[in-house]
């Protein structure tokens, strides 16, 4: 197990309207009122139309739940339908933003240019990218996961600095295991996180790539998380499904108990 603070981050995807985020946020926070999680960081990512009500929440009662959002727009105003800026999210206090997710790079024809134009204007507003990486089941299939993974990393990063890249948190969710209940071997996540802190030496430091959070995400359970935070290169998960159930996800946060 790493010694970087984990992150347990809830990706609800297009999940819980508003009343039901501040139920279940709620829930989280009386779940997790103890001096335990304090050494598990805990971040929620709802819809847009949440963020309002759970920064409402967070604040009133001082939860030290983080929260954020699924995207951003690359730009920060302007003719730009339907689309939420940086210093929006910034206004809201969000501290994450979840970028390139394979759902928006599938559904959204996002490419790695628009990832690198969406980090910058995370870094731009204040926000903490939670940068979304990890190749198709036909790419692992060809034995590619590593370069394929390892060339996303390097078209998000392209022009950022060390000064910013050393906050990002980068998510290896491999696609063929998002919602499917295929979960990548502890191993086979193991390989492809450890390749990407071997690709953040390269392109910065070693005190940087040992500094940045590195999670995986794709069909973590409350019964299978144990086992891939025990990987050194793997500081927490993002987690679809089991973080729309409160109990569930408050399991995976303490996986240490188990
Ligand atoms: O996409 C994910 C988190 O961003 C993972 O989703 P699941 O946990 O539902 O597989």
């Amino acid at each position: 197990m790493s010694t970087r603070t984990p992150l347990m981050a809830g990706n609800w995807k297009m999940n819980l309207n508003h009343l039901e985020a501040i139920a279940h946020v709620q829930k989280l926070a009386f779940a997790l009122a103890d001096k335990d999680y304090d050494a598990v960081e805990v971040a929620v990512l709802p819809p847009f139309t949440d963020l309002r009500s759970v920064q409402t929440l967070v604040d009133g009662d001082k939860l030290k739940i983080k929260y954020g959002a699924q995207d951003i727009s690359a730009h920060d105003s302007g003719a730009y339908t339907g689309e939420i800026s940086g210093p929006m999210l910034a206004k809201l206090k969000c501290t994450y933003v979840a970028i390139g997710h394979s759902e928006r790079r599938q559904y959204h024809h996002e490419t790695d240019e628009i990832v690198n134009a969406k980090i910058k204007a995370a870094y731009r507003n204040g926000l903490t990218p939670i940068l979304c990486v990890g190749e198709e089941e036909s790419v692992r299939e060809a034995g590619r996961h590593v370069e394929h993974t390892l060339a996303q990393v390097d078209g998000a990063l392209k022009e950022i600095p060390a000064e910013q890249a050393e906050s990002i948190v980068i998510a290896y969710e491999p696609v063929w295991a998002i919602g499917t209940g295929k979960v990548c071997g502890a191993d086979d996540a193991q390989e492809v996180c450890g390749a990407i802190r071997g690709r953040l030496a390269e392109l910065y430091s070693q005190e940087l790539a040992d500094a940045v959070r590195i999670q995986y995400g794709g069909s973590v359970k409350s019964g299978n998380v144990a086992e891939i935070m025990a990987k050194p290169d793997i500081d927490g998960a993002l987690i679809g499904g089991a973080a729309l159930d409160a109990d569930e996800f408050v399991k995976i946060v303490r996986f240490r108990d188990q």
